[in-house]
């Protein structure tokens, strides 16, 4: 991986139509840091991340990820660098009527043939490897619950236990507390810290709670319509940068 930042925008733009979803944006992340996205809706956070994973191309600009330009990679080398960023969404997009193991293998899909993957739907392949990233995330006894089963807070720890079975270089996070109670916020947030610090994974998160972006993350980014308005060591947030960020 070398010692090179494992994100890397360059001038990037993002449009959709009409809507510049990000305007001229430049930023690096460096292995092991952990980064807050923050700012008002329709800032650019959730763009921003997709950009990240590769799951969206600038319309003009660089972005590295790993030291690889993603406008230049071939749909497989593409997909290989795709894989080593592990995206947890809002909707978990699990699936209910399954057992846990089958949701978390899932992660394992990009990798696997298509035959051991269709097999992997009826009989469940790795289970160790679920099985440990469900201790990992602190809901091992659910390894053959119904996935529909879990509580809210539960389906969020497997599917952060389906990225990790992916063993990514970075995890990103778009609002994963949005949906849950503040103590449910606070386990989760606890949990991704304690992810980062004992694997040393990047972590990218979007938040609309600036107070746990401050406690959890190193780094802080402000978006406000589409552009970077401060990149700043959490310590140095002020009232001043808030109240500009969010000032209607
Ligand atoms: N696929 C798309 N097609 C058209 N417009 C889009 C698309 N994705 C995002 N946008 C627009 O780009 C802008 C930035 O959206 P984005 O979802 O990145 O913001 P956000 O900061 O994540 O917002 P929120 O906090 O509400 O989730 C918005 O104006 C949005 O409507």
């Amino acid at each position: 991986m070398g010692a090179g930042p494992i994100f890397q925008l360059e001038g990037v733009s993002c449009r959709f139509g009409a809507v510049a979803a990000l305007t001229d944006c430049s930023l690096a992340i460096a292995p092991g840091e952990r980064v807050a996205l923050i700012g008002p809706s329709g800032a650019g956070k959730s763009t921003l991340l997709s950009l990240l994973n590769g799951s969206q191309t600038p319309t003009t600009g660089r972005v590295v990820i790993l030291g690889q330009d993603v406008n230049r990679l071939s749909p497989r080398k593409r997909r290989r660098i795709q894989r080593l960023v592990g995206t947890v969404y809002q909707q978990h997009h699990l699936v209910g009527n399954l057992a846990v193991v089958h949701n978390v293998n899932a992660g394992h899909l990009g990798r696997w043939p298509l035959l051991r993957a269709l097999w992997s739907l009826v009989w469940p392949q790795q289970v160790q490897t679920a099985a440990q990233a469900l201790a990992q995330v602190g809901i091992a006894d659910k390894l053959y619950a119904r996935t529909d089963r879990l509580s809210g807070g539960q389906q969020q720890r497997a599917a952060l236990a389906r990225v990790l079975v992916q063993d990514p270089a970075a995890i990103l996070a778009d609002e994963p507390i949005s949906s849950v109670d503040p103590e449910r916020s606070r386990a989760l947030m606890d949990l991704l810290r304690q992810l980062s610090e004992t694997t040393g994974k990047t972590l990218v998160i979007s938040l609309h709670e600036v107070e746990f972006a401050v406690k959890y993350c190193d780094r802080v980014v402000g978006l406000r319509q589409g552009q970077i308005l401060f990149d700043v060591p959490t310590t140095e947030v002020s009232e001043t940068m808030l109240t500009d960020l969010y000032r209607l």
